[in-house]
């Protein structure tokens, strides 16, 4: 294709086939992206050629049966024997088999495999494999390997979902991942000497930019164990802007959809209006519009901070690493919740034509909505930001300078909301920080009583997750409306673009806030008359709105043939697509169903069943 942005490549690959998640997406999406990331200049030069050529086809193997959340307690060994120099890769346990990873049951030849690292004696901790699982001549399972595909699931029924294990099988020392070796002298592209030691070995032997293991099987660990995490920030960064795809297209169906749908009479006798002439479906649609706005913002925001923060980490700066991490695994849970829980009230207003797969709302639902799931629990991803925003709260608090999107933490919780009437876009920021930065106080302080009472740390933690949980889910959603009113401020829009982007914007953060008003109201930071003016505004928003909703959804600029939807089609032509939908069902080519004579037919006439039972003998 020619397109080298990674996210562009993947949206287009995509529209070939719109949410039927390609055999080979992990492909592209993990393991083409591990070797480049994880693999050293040599290992890049041996296996790309034959990847982005589909000689080698591989996938992501890391959860096993017993473990996904947890990879500190995934079972898989790879242990080094010197005497051969390999490592010998065993699935010790029913719970160690590999189980999930997509296009691994038919279509990968190979895959890298997370495993616990074992040299001389020791554990080091999970690390990645370039592993070989099929013949590259006949696509025939290798030698001790077990593989196959995991069974229906809920969607995602176009990939191969597989389970794997291994038997004592041996593979070459050089494939562990190993990135930026160094042999004698250094290259100077290679100068990474921040977390790897520099030591003369044979050149055959790959020192690793995030761990080594020599020939005599000495382990050099990295500076953080956490870099052989990092294909799976790439895809939570990435996850945001598929979420918030999802939840785009879901509107300029469902939106489309009720600008052609009447329905009841608007007054005895009347014209049946447009469903999106109602209140009620304007108040469920237009915030959701308005998410899905956001949201791609939002994915915007942390794909580029992703390649920035990458590019240090490839020169050696791992500082911002932390920083990263709790975005990314914030807004990969935020945004897959809004947008699964979106998707699904587009779906329902539509009505019946909703539930049908010609709406295109169901194959949509069931490809975002694993990425609440996949690439990290969302509950735990959550809790991954909150760990973080406790570090944040301490540091503030003796003091310290935070980081920008952190800056709110540890503010003076005793001032009141500056709203009005007109509901200014800066008053609707200043809400959401008084809101995250009480939550994270709240959390913490919830851990200081439970451990000043007694409880251990882990006891404390746990025995304040669902604060910690808060606190993060807010930490998220101040971060989409503050980049959200960043950019409306900071765009050079034309004005009759910025006023309705505006109130797009409003609108997204009065209906936030209306939405998750005991946490904004607690501590008396808004009067109920304050909250008047929000619930005047919002419903003075959908007014606002309505004119341009179409013209909204449109801008998305989604083809028809990405939509897949007789209901969200461009020219609004929806019965006759339905219609055209139901004759070209497969039931439909033959009056009669074969089934008639087998099943139907010995009952509404059981005299003439033998002319059934011949039937059915054909
Ligand atoms: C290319 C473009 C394509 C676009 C496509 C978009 C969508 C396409 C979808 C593709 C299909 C996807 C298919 C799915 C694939 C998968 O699901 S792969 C498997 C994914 N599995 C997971 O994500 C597992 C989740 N679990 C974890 O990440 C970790 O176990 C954990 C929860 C983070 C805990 O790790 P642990 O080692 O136990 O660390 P802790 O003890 O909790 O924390 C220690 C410190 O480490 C820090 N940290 C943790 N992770 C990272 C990280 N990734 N980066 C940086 N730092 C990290 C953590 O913050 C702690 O720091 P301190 O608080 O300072 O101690
Ligand atoms: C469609 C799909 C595709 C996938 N593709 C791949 C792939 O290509 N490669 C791959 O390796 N994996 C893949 N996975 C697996 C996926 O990564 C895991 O399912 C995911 O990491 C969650 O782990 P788990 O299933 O063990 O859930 P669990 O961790 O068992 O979660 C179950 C519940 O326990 C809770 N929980 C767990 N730990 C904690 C904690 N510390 N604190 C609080 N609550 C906790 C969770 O919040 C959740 O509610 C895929 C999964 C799906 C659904």
């Amino acid at each position: 294709m020619g397109i080298t942005d990674m996210q562009e490549a993947f949206y287009y690959r995509e529209c070939a086939a719109a949410h039927e998640n390609s055999p080979l997406g992990l492909h592209y999406a993990m393991f083409l992206p591990t070797i480049n990331k994880q693999a050293t200049p040599e290992q890049k030069k041996k296996w790309l050629p034959l990847a982005e050529n589909y000689k080698m086809i591989g996938t992501y193997a890391q959860t096993e049966l017993g473990h996904g959340t947890f990879i500190r307690g995934l079972e898989t060994t790879a242990t080094y024997d010197p005497k051969t120099k390999e490592f010998i890769l065993d699935s010790p346990t029913l719970t160690s088999k590999k189980y999930w990873p997509g296009c691994l049951g038919k279509t990968s030849n190979h895959c890298v495999v997370m495993a616990q690292l074992y040299t001389q004696g020791k554990s080091h901790g999970p690390h990645m494999f370039m592993v070989q699982i099929r013949s590259m001549e006949d696509h025939s399972v290798l030698p001790g390997i077990e593989v196959g595909v995991i069974g229906n699931k809920f969607g995602y029924g176009t990939n191969d979902n597989g389970f794997l294990s291994f038997d004592k099988l041996r593979i070459p020392r050089e494939n562990m991942l190993m990135r930026y070796s160094q042999v004698g002298r250094i290259p100077r592209e290679n100068m990474l000497m921040r977390y790897s030691q520099v030591s003369r070995i044979p050149r055959e032997n790959m020192l690793m930019r995030y761990s080594q293991v020599h020939e005599d099987g000495t382990y050099v660990k990295p500076q953080n164990a956490k870099l052989a995490y990092g294909s799976m920030v790439l895809i939570r960064s990435s996850i945001v802007s598929d979420a918030a795809r999802g939840l785009a297209q879901a509107c300029v169906i469902s939106i489309r959809y009720s600008a052609v749908r009447r329905q009841t009479e608007a007054y005895p006798g009347g014209e049946e209006p447009q469903i999106l002439d109602y209140q009620t479906q304007q108040y469920r649609l237009f915030p959701l519009l308005a998410s899905a706005y956001s949201l791609q913002l939002a994915g915007k925001y942390v794909f580029n901070t992703y390649l920035e923060v990458n590019d240090q980490i490839e020169k050696g700066n791992l500082e911002s690493m932390p920083e990263l991490h709790a975005l990314s695994a914030g807004l990969k849970a935020f945004s897959t919740y809004e947008a699964s829980a979106g998707i699904e009230v587009c779906r329902i207003c539509c009505g019946g034509h909703g539930y049908s797969q010609a709406s295109g709302l169901p194959k949509i639902y069931v490809d975002v909505v694993p990425g609440c799931t996949y690439e990290g629990e969302n509950t735990v991803m959550m809790l991954q930001t909150a760990r973080y925003l406790m570090k944040c709260y301490s540091r503030a608090k003796q003091g310290q300078k935070l980081p920008g999107f952190v800056q709110y933490i540890g503010q003076n919780l005793n001032k009141k909301s500056c709203m009005s009437e007109e509901v200014a876009l800066g008053c609707l920021v200043m809400a959401y920080e008084h809101r995250a930065a009480r939550l994270v106080e709240a959390a913490a302080m919830r851990m200081q009583s439970l451990i000043q009472g007694g409880k251990k740390q882990h006891e404390a933690w746990n025995g304040s997750s669902v604060q910690l949980f808060w606190a993060a889910k807010a930490h998220c959603h101040l971060f989409c409306v503050k980049n959200f009113v960043d950019a409306i401020q900071a765009k050079s829009l034309s004005s009759k673009t910025v006023t309705v982007m505006k109130s797009v914007c409003q609108l997204y953060g009065v209906h936030g806030i209306l939405e998750n008003l005991g946490e904004f109201m607690q501590d008396g930071f808004f009067s109920g008359e304050q909250v008047g003016y929000l619930q005047r505004k919002m419903l003075a928003l959908f007014e606002n709105i309505r004119p341009n909703a179409v013209a909204l959804v449109d801008a998305f600029d989604y083809p028809d043939m990405v939509l897949g939807s007789c209901l969200g089609r461009y020219d609004g032509q929806v019965y006759q697509a339905l219609y055209d939908y139901a004759k070209s069902a497969p039931m439909n080519q033959t009056e009669i169903h074969s089934t008639y004579y087998k099943h139907l037919k010995p009952l509404i006439n059981p005299e003439t069943t033998s002319d059934a039972m011949q039937f059915a003998k054909l």
